[in-house]
């Protein structure tokens, strides 16, 4: 599905990004886990086709980057920014929001055909969403608002979905919603096949149980590549996140504290 060889991307003089080596697999959920500046950012623009690397050699959903048409690539590609500049109309209501993704335009201008309201509307109730369907996206929360995205985006049925941030400024609630739904793609019974999914987080704690690998960024570089059982380690996040941490698991879920005996040193690094 996505395969990247040898990927570095320069800006002014400097390897913002490099060595990136992953092949994912059609279908997988994966995680791209780093703390600021360490280079999701840059990685995912050139997942979602919109930033060309410097370096390497890179192959989404079969096309080959500088050889298949990106146009068309795109066209089976969502990102989802929760946090980014609005890319919606908000003065539309929820379902129309959702609509929209059939035509990947901020307003809804074009003619909408029955089977595409059936098709948004069973979105909504996959996301849950189905009892705010006629309000007004501008009135929705924040959490509502990114179940909202997610639904616009699936509605194509896009085979990479990639996810960046889309827990990030949600209380508790909010979060666990949104990780249900992406977690929801992948049980049995969703209905259709689930795209390859990558989602981009600082936190653990926002990695779906369905996550299969997990690439750690550090300054740019791979800093370690696994299953979450490889990655979510001690040894590995205190170096990535340069603070003591310790991981606790519950079931399939992960989560990293700060080491208690730390806490006295952070203001003086
Ligand atoms: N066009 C550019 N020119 C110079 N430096 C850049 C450019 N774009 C990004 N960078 C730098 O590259 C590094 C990685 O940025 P990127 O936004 O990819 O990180 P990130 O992990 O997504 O960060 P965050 O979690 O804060 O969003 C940062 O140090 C950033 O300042």
């Amino acid at each position: 599905m996505i395969q990247l060889k040898g990927v570095g991307v320069q800006r002014s003089g400097r390897w913002i990004l490099r060595d990136i080596n992953w092949e994912i697999p059609a279908g997988a959920c994966v995680a791209i886990l780093g703390p600021n500046g360490s280079g999701k950012s840059t990685l995912t623009r050139i997942l979602a086709g919109h930033l060309w690397p410097t370096a390497g050699d890179v192959r989404v959903l079969d096309g080959h980057f500088g050889e298949s048409s990106l146009p068309e690539l795109r066209k089976r590609i969502r990102l989802v920014q929760a946090a980014g500049p609005y890319d919606v109309d908000a003065e539309l209501t929820c379902l129309e929001v959702v609509l929209t993704g059939f035509f990947s335009t901020i307003g809804l201008y074009e003619v909408v055909t029955p089977s595409m309201r059936e098709k948004a509307e069973g979105m909504l109730r996959h996301v849950g969403l189905s009892h705010v369907a006629d309000h007004v996206y501008a009135t929705l929360s924040s959490g509502e608002r990114v179940r909202a995205l997610i639904a616009r985006a699936l509605v194509v049925r896009p085979r990479l979905l990639l996810l960046d941030e889309p827990t990030a400024g949600l209380d508790l609630l909010a979060r666990e919603q949104v990780l249900a739904t992406v977690q929801r793609m992948f049980e049995a019974g969703a209905g259709q096949p689930p795209p390859t999914t990558v989602m981009i987080t600082h936190h653990v704690e926002e990695l779906p149980p369905a996550t299969s690998q997990i690439l750690v960024l550090s300054d740019g570089r791979p800093a370690m590549l696994g299953s979450p059982e490889q990655v979510i380690r001690p040894e590995v996040l205190s170096a990535v996140y340069r603070c003591p941490v310790q991981v606790r698991r519950s079931g399939e879920r992960w989560y990293l504290e700060v080491h208690p005996d730390a806490w006295e040193g952070l203001l003086n690094r």
